[in-house]
């Protein structure tokens, strides 16, 4: 399993993305046959090499050839991606993809996102971009993707309904949250480009330490003197433990809140953020009983829990120390309990299951549902999940569909 991160510094398309998969190594008829599944003979995918400002690049050309697209608006194209012949995960990554269009369309032409019709051609080509770059990813191997600041460029762009402003709307729909600047004159950032990064990558981040096996450069239209434009796809190992993500620990001491307080206390820093919360009973100065508090957050997530700590608690400080957090890769999986489906959660490490344990308050729920002892549901929970093939050392079974992740706040 390995990871991809995105250099869209200069800007981003889907066509682009798909040429730099493309030169990273995925092979040409992996993509071509999942196209193909999804529009059959409507589409033709050729890759050339060009030169951007002086850089070799891979660029991809899709033409739309016979054959009419049975549906534009975004409930027909899930529908045709739900029947095509696709790899589990091939689907599941294009569904993500254009839902995250769709919506973003949605937004901007004030409709419902089922609503939202692609423009025939566009939608041809979309369906070519993001279906080819999501087979790419798999025939790559890889299982997570990150990507750093993405130009979106200036000025205006001329489309089939007139002239809009760069970026265009859906492209700054879909900017929310995300690190982006201009980076130049021209529409660098077009709406599928911008899509697959928002939908498939989990984290906006500077190259993360990894060892490249493979880099990818995929070639917009234009060759523009002195900016290469192009975008660049690395594809590598990322080692566990280099690419823990930065956190932060609030702390306080607490010896005169009411203790009746506390599980409220902690249940209200979760729900604010909180990626954990807990007590720790300490003595502390002039032999007083009391309680260290410790919340772990990401960084952005500081400011709202170090106010909500100083009004929630009594305490008159909180310190704050950097740390770094490595959070396992795991997926939900649903399996079947006296006929209620119940989240698992799986913890996996280069492609060993190493955590199978279901959500214990969804555990607890059926337990009080169906009059049962929480330590029989969850015995049969976890033998579910055995049968299912989900033990600890197992392989992690290729095409495993994720189901819903439990309702509860924060696992356990
Ligand atoms: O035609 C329409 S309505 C249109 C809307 C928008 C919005 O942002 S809304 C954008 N565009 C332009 O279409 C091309 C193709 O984009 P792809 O993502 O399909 O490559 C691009 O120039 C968009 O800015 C058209
Ligand atoms: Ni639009």
């Amino acid at each position: 399993m390995r990871h991809a991160w995105i250099d869209a510094s200069a800007g981003v398309a889907g066509d682009m993305l798909l040429a730099a998969l493309h030169d990273a190594g995925a092979g040409l008829e992996a993509l071509r046959a999942a196209v193909e599944a999804v529009v059959p003979g409507s589409v033709e995918i050729s890759v050339r090499t060009v030169s951007r400002a002086g850089l070799r690049a891979l660029k991809a050309d899709v033409r739309p050839v016979a054959g009419d697209l049975p549906h534009r608006a975004w409930r027909g194209i899930r529908d045709m991606l739900a029947v095509a012949d696709l790899r589990p995960g091939v689907r599941d990554r294009a569904v993500a993809v254009f839902g995250r269009l769709a919506e973003a369309e949605a937004a901007v032409h004030g409709v419902a996102a089922d609503e939202v019709h692609f423009h025939e051609v566009g939608a041809l080509d979309s369906i070519a971009d993001v279906v080819g770059v999501c087979a790419a990813l798999d025939d790559l191997d890889v299982s997570t993707v990150s990507a750093g600041e993405v130009a979106l460029g200036s000025g205006r762009v001329r489309t089939a309904h007139g002239e809009l402003p760069v970026p265009a709307p859906a492209v700054a729909e879909l900017s929310r949250g995300w690190r982006v600047r201009s980076g130049g004159p021209g529409e660098l950032a077009t709406p599928t480009g911008m899509a697959v990064i928002r939908a498939l990558a989990g984290r906006c981040e500077d190259l993360p330490p990894m060892s490249p096996v493979a880099i990818g450069v995929g070639a917009g239209g234009r060759d523009t003197p002195g900016r290469p434009n192009v975008v660049r796809v690395f594809v590598g190992a990322v080692d566990p433990v280099a690419a823990a993500q930065p956190a932060v620990l609030l702390e306080a001491n607490v010896d005169d809140l009411d203790p009746r307080l506390w599980p409220g206390v902690i249940e209200g820093l979760m729900a604010a953020g909180a990626s954990d919360a807990w007590l720790v009973p300490i003595l502390m100065k002039k032999g007083r009983p009391a309680q260290t508090l410790s919340v772990l957050c990401e960084p952005s997530a500081v400011g709202a829990l170090r106010a909500r700590i100083f009004r929630d608690t009594s305490t008159l400080g909180v310190r704050e120390s950097p740390r770094a957090k490595t959070a396992l890769p795991r997926l939900f999986v649903a399996v079947e309990v006296g006929g209620v489906a119940v989240p698992i959660k799986v913890g996996h490490l280069d492609g060993v299951i190493v955590q199978v344990m279901p959500e214990f308050a969804d555990v607890a729920a059926l337990a009080a549902r169906q009059g049962r002892p929480e330590r029989a549901v969850l015995q049969e929970a976890l033998a579910a999940a055995a049968a299912s093939g989900l033990a600890v050392g197992a392989l992690l079974p290729t095409g495993l569909e994720p189901g819903p992740r439990s309702g509860g706040s924060g696992g356990e």
